[in-house]
């Protein structure tokens, strides 16, 4: 029921800040998976951020939907001209989360989500400090890792052998995160992101129209019946 998930019932009634929901993990442990599941979800009211990256595009992405591929120059631009929010070099290549659309739609009160590593993370919690809820995503053993690099069969060997040899350095990021969610059944792990969510959206400190609303119902509540 989508009016539940996002404007209707709490949020209409009390207003709310915008948050973002940030979700990182070692390579092959299911954020990617995670995010888009719930970003296209059109319920749960998230927009995805799309990051630029220097990285070589995998056979089955998009140019614009999964990433902006740009080349280092062109990444380096965007630096020198505060265009990312933050940025980072990840198993050898630059990533960046573009700042203009993450302002936008902030400032339009609307909640998104962020597919970034530790370093970009960091970065982040430092700007937006409360605005922002951080998930980890560790997978249910280094082996099945390793299984699920090899299954998805988008990268050569030795690029899955560079991010197994990178994880065990990413996986002890896990106690700098808000939640963790142990990425065994997939189907458990989307309940539980949307339990984080939907607890996120409740919280008191995010509700910036509740004192009006209580004021009212004080007001309605000391008027003679
Ligand atoms: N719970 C799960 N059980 C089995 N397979 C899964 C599960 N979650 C994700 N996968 C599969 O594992 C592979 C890796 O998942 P995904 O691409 O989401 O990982 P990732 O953490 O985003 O990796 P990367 O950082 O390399 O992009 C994919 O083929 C995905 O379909
Ligand atoms: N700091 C940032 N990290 C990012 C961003 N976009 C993706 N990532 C992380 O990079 C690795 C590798 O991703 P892949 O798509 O090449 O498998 C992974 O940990 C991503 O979360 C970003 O904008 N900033």
């Amino acid at each position: 029921m989508t009016e539940g998930r996002t404007e209707g019932g709490q949020d209409a009634r009390a207003g709310r800040r915008g948050l973002i929901l940030i979700l990182s993990s070692p390579s092959g442990a299911g954020k990617t998976t995670l995010t888009r599941a719930i970003a296209t979800d059109g319920g749960w009211g998230l927009d995805l951020s799309i990051s630029v990256t220097t990285r070589a595009r995998r056979p089955s992405e998009i140019d614009g939907r999964h990433y902006r591929f740009i080349d280092r120059e062109a990444f380096e631009d965007l630096r020198a001209r505060d265009d990312l929010l933050e940025w980072a070099e990840v198993h050898g290549n630059f990533y960046g989360t573009p700042r203009r659309p993450v302002e936008k739609t902030l400032a339009q009160g609307r909640d998104m989500i962020f597919d970034i590593d530790y370093q970009g993370t960091r970065q982040v919690r430092q700007r937006l400090q409360e605005d922002v809820v951080t998930v980890f995503i560790l997978p249910p053993s280094f082996s099945e890792l390793r299984q699920r690099l090899e299954r998805r069969a988008e990268d050569s060997p030795e690029t899955i052998e560079r991010r197994l040899a990178n994880a065990r350095n990413e996986m002890q990021r896990w106690s700098e995160y808000d939640y963790v969610i142990v990425n065994d059944d997939l189907d458990e792990s989307f309940r539980s992101l949307q339990a984080i969510l939907t607890a996120e959206r409740l919280k008191r400190s995010r509700r910036t129209g509740l004192p009006a609303f209580v004021d009212g119902l004080l007001a309605e509540a000391g008027r003679p019946g």
